[in-house]
This record gives structure tokens, C-alpha cells and sequence, in this order.
């Protein structure tokens, strides 16, 4: 299988039932807004609102510049459309854009911290746009005009450029020419030719057309080895039918008409036009190593499957995120803002636009760090199949904007020039949420195994969901335990009845390993009370014991169940097939993820009232997971006193766990006991300097499973914070047990954890 195939095969599986399901749930659409201030007693109130807001407002009144300090405008944006070229769907109207450009307002917070807000206007008319566009000016720190067609977009993006004093920037024409300067750059470099030579064929004079192909100029291609077409063919002098002045500036003296008879020798194609628009034949005229960006979205003009199949030499690149080299303007758009909101610029001009091409470009041929690779889960370095920077690399948010930055300084567009960039580019790092590359990591690691799955719950539609996912997402084989006919009416009324052919359902009274599962099961437990009735109706009744019985025979590498009855019944169960109990070394491992920490709770699951001893293994077990999670272990055991005090005799032992500890001498930071307080917040541990930790806790081990699991609950309740696991750790097999209110995607995370240990 190529790159490409396994790359493609990995992501396309998007069904429009869970495009769906993905903009409805939790809530419907894809953010919310949550306040920044405390807001719960009376003097917050008057802080917030009248009287305290009134200073803000007068100090405003009297210095504009200071709305920067006292309001969100310098790092909030706006992602205007009225929906007349969304994306290449063409014109579906201002409401119907609402989805892609509330998906951009996520993209801006998720790759650069931006606070971003959709905004659909319903009118066609440019002075209507511009006039409700710049009476926001006051609101907000850029506005990103989005998905508005062609030539209309040029009027009104330059018209609110003259007018307004904050950047304006028209994401289809600039975002998406400087992604493909940065990707040209480096695929000519591939293909060992010089711009000022090439022959160049753009297909599309809409927004983002003539945007491409004025930068493409600006970097050395020569006008008259440049063609221009649209949806007459060919532009060229003389032509009279559907132009404007945008798509005549562009026009060349030539007998060419046709997009085929323009690609005859042809170097580089260009496409922002639409689905389709390219064949093979047009692709066999090129010249030889050619370069093929199709960019149309949501499908490109040609895939790069038919490209390669007519020119295995061609460097293809399109809009997807699906497939290798993705020349998609969300590498631009969150780090040119960044930047340019930084510095509260008045416009991002061409130099930063220069900048971030340039940028991309470097970055592209530079080492891939391993953390990269392992989040893609292959090793990536400048080729063909890599000639721009993928849109996950955590690298874009620290070196993109400080190149914005600097050049927006440089000419002078800067109200508040970056003083210290190496500062600045630290602070960049700091600013992104770390649990993001956890998450990939484990996802990438989890499709490098390619585990096959049991879902022991084959009649639970979260579980199904799960399952379904779990195999489309290509992190391996899942085999659901169930009824064929319950499995099938479950998944139909769950809306995936497309998923049935997919998923292979296990039976315990079909399976032909039945009696074989009933031996070894009766020689485990023969000798505790169990007659050959009960080791039937065990086997061959009981899912979480027979899913057991699958994974202890090798007929599956990891078992997620505990989705419908409680963990402690669930592990009982389990405990007949496998040695998972505390004595055996059984550690129950919870991951807290909020406000872009990772906090292991250990032992939410198994040991009921550790001792000192129990305690120090259960800190030794949490250290391991915190390293396969990429986390340097820091523990603390954790109490309702601080190193000693005050005195009780339930303390006791969380105050001996180190001593144990310390006598194992391991390798990893440890220190108690201590309230959580002073094990999370740097300034409260600040108080007792003998404290051995480096910094905050990053694993609180506790002193019970009912204090684990309460904190577990309270922090998922009252903060919102996501949770992963309990991770069953200290037993032979990867098995996972979900919580009764999992939802479909916590159940794939256990199964994504669950993934990660069969790869080790
Ligand atoms: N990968 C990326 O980052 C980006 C991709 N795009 C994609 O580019 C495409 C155009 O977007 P945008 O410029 O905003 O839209 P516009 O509506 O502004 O322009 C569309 C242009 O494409 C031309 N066109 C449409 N269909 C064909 C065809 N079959 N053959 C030749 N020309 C055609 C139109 O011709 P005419 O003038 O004759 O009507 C027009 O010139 C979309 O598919 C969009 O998804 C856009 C931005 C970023
Ligand atoms: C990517 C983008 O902005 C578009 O296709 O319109
Ligand atoms: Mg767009």
C-alpha cells in the first residue's frame, strides 16, 4: 500500500451521518464562550458590571489605545462571510456558510489561541457589506472575510482596507496564495526548476485565483508564461465574455483556449476552481516532474490517486486534510493573526504575508522533531510527499507568527512592536494546550499497533459508535460481542445501518471456541466453588466474562467494557479470567485533562484502603503511565494535611509512602503528604521550600478509591474536565473499563489507551 493509499484510507471515512452527529453533539455547532472573570459573588458583579465597568469605559473614552488592555478586541477576530463561495460549493447563502465559518473561528482558537466569531451577513450588495463590516471595527481586533465570491470580494476587502484601521484580510485570496508561494517554493525545488522559467496554468480568476497567481508573479514567474482559465477557457487578450479587470489584468497573448490546450507542457498547474476539473489526459500533456496543487475543497480537481496513476513523476498537493501535502489556507490564516494581533497591528500587508510564506517554507525542510512523527504516525521529512508543514505540526504556532510579528514591525504597521522575540516566541510555546499532542500521540501510536478490539457490549449504541469509529478511524479490527440481530437493529436506529457489513459481531453461543473457554475457565475456578453449570452460564452467558475468555485465548489484543454495569461488579467478573486484583499488582489510573494540564489520579479502581506499601506501588504504576504519556512523573501523595500536619492517624500513611519510596530508590520525583493545593499550585507549594518536587504534581496518588474516584467525579462535574480512564494498569492484558455515563468517544479513548499498551 502507498503512503497515500494508507494516509487516505486513515481519515476519509467521514460518513455524512457522522458529519451530522459531529455538529450536533455535544451541543449544536462547534464552540462556546465561557467568561475569563470570576462571576459568582455580588462584588464580582459590580466589578464586571455597573459600577466597576464603568472605568474601563472612560479610560477607554479618554485613550483608545487602551481597549487593547481593558477589553477582549486585541485578541478577538471576526470570520465574516455572506456565504456566496462556500468553499467550492458555490453560492449557499449566509446561513448555510455558518458551519465552515464557525469551523474556522475553532481552527483560529485550537492552532493559535485566537478568539474568533462567526458572522453571516445576509446581503449581496458590496456597500451593504462594507458598511456593516466597518461599523465593527470598535469590536474587534482583525477581520478575516471568508468564502465571499468573486470580483465582489475585491471591492469590499479593498474598500474596508482604506477605511478601517485594523488588519482586514480576505483568507481565500491572501491565506490561500501564501500557503501555495510556500508550497510552490519548495515542490520547484523538488522538481529542480526555477520560477522565472516555469510554465504556470491557474484554473479559477475567482478570490482566490487571482490572489495566487499576483504572488506567484511578485515571486519571479514571468507574465507571459502564466495562463490564466476560468469557466470559458483560457483568458487571453481580446476576450471579451465573463471578464473583469481582475481576471484582464491577467490575460496573455495566446492561440490556446481550451484548459486542455493550456496544459500542453505545462509545468505547474494551479487549481482553485472546482471538483473535477482536471482529467487525465490534461495531466499526461505536462512537462515532465510537474507540479499538480488542486485545491478545490471539499474535492480537488483532480485526486492525486489519478494524477500519480498517468504521472508517477507529478509532486501533487491539494486542499485535504487526507491526503500528503495539504495546501490549505488554515496554515496561514491563525498564525498571520497571531502576529499580526501581537504587535495591534493596522493591517497585515505584504511583507508579513511574504514572511509567512517564507516561514512555512523553511519549516518544511527542516528536521521533523520525533513528537511530530509520532502524532503522524510516520516519519515525515521534505520530499515529494512532504513539501509544506502539516497542520498539526506544534511547531507553526512558536516560529510562524514571531516571523509576522517582526515583519509587521519592520514596516511599520505595528502600534506595539514585539520589544523581546525570544520572550515572545516563549511565551508562543506556553500558549498552546500540551494535552492536544497527548492526545495525537496516543491516537498515532494506537494506528501503528493496529490492535483488534473486543467491545464486549455489543448491545450498548454508545459502544457501537465507539466500535464503528474505532475501525474507520484505522486504529484496527473491531469485534463487538452480541447478537448479529440486536447489533444490526442497534446500529440502524443509531443511524450508521451503513456500518453493519463492517463490524464483525461475536456470538458466545455460536463461537466455535466455546468449549475451549469453558476448560480453562473451569480450571481456574473449580477449586472456588464453581460446578460445570456455572462455568457455562459464566462462558457462554456472561459478555464481560466471555469478551475475557476471547482476550485471555489471544482471539483479540484488548478488551473495553464497563459501559453498562458498574466497574466494581465488571471487574469482579473479569477477576474470574484474569489475576486483576490488587494483590496482583492491579493499579486503577484516571487522567485529568483541564485548562491544558494532565493530572493522574491513581487508584480509582482497585485498591479500596491501600497501605504505605500498596500506596508506593500504586505511585510506581502511575509513573509508568505518566511516561508512556510522555509526562516526566511528578507525585504527590495527596491528604487533608501538609507534611505532617496536622497530626491524624488516617494521615499516617500517605506521610510513609515516600519513606517507601525512598527505600525502593526509583526514579522519579515524589514527595507528601500534601493537600492538593499545595501539590498543584507552584505558589501555595512555594511555602515549604524542602519540597523535593521540581514543580506541580502531576500524579496525585490518594489516600482510598473513594477519595480517587469523588475527586474524579467532582472535577468532571464542577470543572468540566475531561476524563481518561480508569487505565488498568499491573495486568498481563490491555483491558479498559469504562464509566456508565461514558459517551461514545470516552469509549473510544479507553480503546485508544487500551491500543497503546498492545503497542508497548
Ligand atoms: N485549498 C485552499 O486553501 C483553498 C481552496 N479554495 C478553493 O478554490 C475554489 C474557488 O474558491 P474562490 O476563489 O473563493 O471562489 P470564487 O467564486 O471567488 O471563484 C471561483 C473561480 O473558479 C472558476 N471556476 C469554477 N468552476 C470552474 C471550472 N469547472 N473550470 C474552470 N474554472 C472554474 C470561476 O470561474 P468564472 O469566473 O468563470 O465564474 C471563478 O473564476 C473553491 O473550490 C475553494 O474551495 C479556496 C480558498 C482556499
Ligand atoms: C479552505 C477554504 O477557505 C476554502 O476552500 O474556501
Ligand atoms: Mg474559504
Amino acid at each position: 500500500m502507498t503512503t497515500i493509499e494508507s494516509e487516505k484510507m486513515s481519515n476519509s471515512r467521514v460518513t455524512r451521518e457522522e458529519a451530522l452527529q459531529y455538529h450536533h453533539e455535544p451541543t449544536p455547532g462547534k464552540f462556546d464562550i465561557t467568561p475569563s472573570v470570576p462571576m459568582t459573588t455580588q462584588r464580582d458583579l459590580s466589578l464586571a458590571y455597573s459600577p466597576g465597568v464603568a472605568v474601563p469605559c472612560e479610560a477607554i473614552h479618554e485613550n483608545p489605545e487602551t481597549a487593547y488592555d481593558y477589553t477582549n478586541k486585541g485578541n478577538l477576530v471576526a470570520v465574516i462571510s455572506n456565504g456566496t463561495a462556500v468553499l467550492g460549493l458555490g453560492n449557499l447563502g449566509a446561513l448555510a456558510s455558518k458551519p465552515v465559518m464557525e469551523g474556522k473561528a475553532v481552527l483560529f482558537k485550537r492552532f493559535a489561541d485566537v478568539n474568533a466569531i462567526d458572522i453571516e451577513l445576509d446581503s449581496i450588495d458590496v456597500d451593504e457589506i462594507v458598511k456593516a463590516v466597518k461599523l465593527m471595527e470598535p469590536t474587534f481586533g482583525g477581520i478575516n472575510l471568508e468564502d465571499i465570491k468573486a470580483p465582489e470580494c475585491f471591492i469590499i476587502e479593498q474598500r474596508l482596507k482604506e477605511e478601517m484601521d485594523i488588519p482586514v484580510f480576505h483568507d481565500d485570496q491572501h491565506g490561500t496564495a501564501v500557503i501555495t508561494a510556500a508550497g510552490l517554493l519548495n515542490a520547484l525545488e523538488m522538481s529542480g526548476k526555477k520560477i522565472e522559467d516555469v510554465k504556470i496554468v491557474l484554473n479559477g480568476a475567482g478570490a482566490a485565483g487571482i490572489a495566487c497567481i499576483e504572488l506567484v508573479k511578485v515571486m519571479g514567474a514571468r507574465h507571459e508564461n502564466c495562463i490564466v482559465c476560468d469557466t470559458k477557457g483560457v483568458i487571453y487578450q481580446g476576450r471579451t465574455d465573463g471578464m473583469n479587470q481582475w481576471k484582464s489584468a491577467h490575460a496573455v497573448k495566446t492561440d490556446r483556449r481550451t484548459l486542455e490546450e493550456a496544459m500542453d507542457g505545462a509545468d505547474v498547474f494551479l487549481g482553485v476552481s472546482a471538483k473535477g476539473a482536471v482529467t487525465q489526459e490534461m495531466v499526461k500533456r505536462m512537462a515532465p516532474d510537474p507540479v499538480i496543487f488542486a485545491m478545490a475543497n471539499p474535492d480537488p480537481e483532480i485526486t492525486p490517486e489519478e494524477a500519480h496513476e498517468v504521472r508517477p513523476d507529478a509532486i501533487v498537493a491539494t486542499g485535504r486534510s487526507d491526503y500528503p501535502n495539504q495546501v490549505n489556507n488554515v496554515l496561514g490564516f491563525p498564525y498571520l493573526f497571531r502576529g499580526a494581533l501581537d504587535i495591534h497591528a493596522r493591517a497585515i500587508n505584504d511583507e508579513m504575508k511574504i514572511a509567512c510564506a517564507k516561514a512555512l517554507a523553511a519549516l518544511a525542510r527542516e528536521d521533523v522533531p520525533d513528537e511530530v512523527a509520532v502524532a503522524y504516525g510516520k516519519k515525515l521529512t521534505f520530499g515529494r510527499d512532504y513539501i509544506i508543514p502539516t497542520p498539526f505540526d506544534p511547531r507553526l504556532i512558536y516560529t510562524i507568527p514571531p516571523a509576522v510579528a517582526k515583519a509587521g514591525s519592520d514596516s511599520g504597521v505595528a502600534r506595539r512592536p514585539i520589544i523581546d522575540m525570544e520572550r515572545y516566541t516563549a511565551n508562543l510555546k506556553s500558549r498552546m494546550d500540551p494535552t492536544y499532542s497527548i492526545i495525537r500521540s496516543l491516537n498515532a501510536r494506537a494506528r501503528a499497533a493496529q490492535a483488534t478490539m473486543i467491545f464486549a457490549e455489543g448491545d450498548d449504541p454508545h459502544v457501537l459508535r465507539a466500535a464503528v469509529a474505532y475501525q474507520r478511524g484505522n486504529f484496527g479490527k473491531a469485534l463487538v460481542v452480541g447478537r448479529e440481530a440486536d447489533v444490526k437493529q442497534k446500529l440502524e436506529a443509531a443511524g450508521l445501518g451503513d456500518a453493519v457489513p463492517e463490524l464483525e459481531v461475536v456470538n458466545a453461543a455460536t463461537t466455535e471456541h466455546l468449549a475451549e473457554y469453558k476448560a480453562f475457565l473451569y480450571q481456574r475456578l473449580q477449586r472456588k466453588g464453581f460446578d460445570r453449570h456455572d462455568i457455562h452460564r459464566l462462558a457462554a452467558r456472561d459478555r464481560h466474562v466471555f469478551s475475557s475468555l476471547m482476550l485471555a485465548h489471544g482471539h483479540g489484543d484488548g478488551l473495553i467494557t464497563g459501559a453498562t454495569r458498574k466497574s466494581a461488579h465488571v471487574m469482579d467478573l473479569i477477576n474470574h479470567v484474569f489475576d486483576a486484583k490488587a494483590e496482583d499488582g492491579a493499579v486503577g489510573i484516571t487522567a485529568l485533562l483541564h485548562k491544558g494540564r494532565i493530572v493522574l489520579i491513581a487508584d480509582t479502581l482497585v485498591h479500596e484502603w491501600p497501605d504505605e506499601h500498596d500506596l508506593a506501588d500504586i505511585a510506581e504504576r502511575a509513573a509508568a503511565v505518566a511516561r508512556s504519556l510522555g509526562l516526566e512523573p511528578r507525585v504527590a501523595f495527596a491528604s487533608f494535611s501538609t507534611f505532617g500536619y496536622p497530626i491524624s492517624e488516617r494521615a499516617e500513611k500517605m506521610h510513609l509512602a515516600p519513606d517507601v519510596l525512598d527505600e525502593r530508590g526509583v526514579d522519579f520525583e515524589y514527595d507528601g503528604e500534601m493537600t492538593a493545593d499545595v501539590a498543584l499550585n507552584p505558589d501555595v507549594m512555594a511555602r515549604y521550600p524542602f519540597c523535593r518536587l521540581s514543580g506541580p504534581a502531576n500524579i496525585l496518588v490518594m489516600p482510598a478509591r473513594h477519595s480517587a474516584s469523588i475527586s474524579v467525579k467532582m472535577m468532571q462535574e464542577l470543572a468540566g474536565a475531561t476524563v481518561i480512564g480508569p487505565i488498568l494498569a499491573g495486568v498481563e492484558k490491555p483491558i479498559q473499563i469504562c464509566s456508565t455515563n461514558s459517551t461514545a468517544n470516552d469509549i473510544l479513548n479507553m480503546a485508544v489507551l487500551a491500543a497503546n499498551k498492545v503497542g508497548g
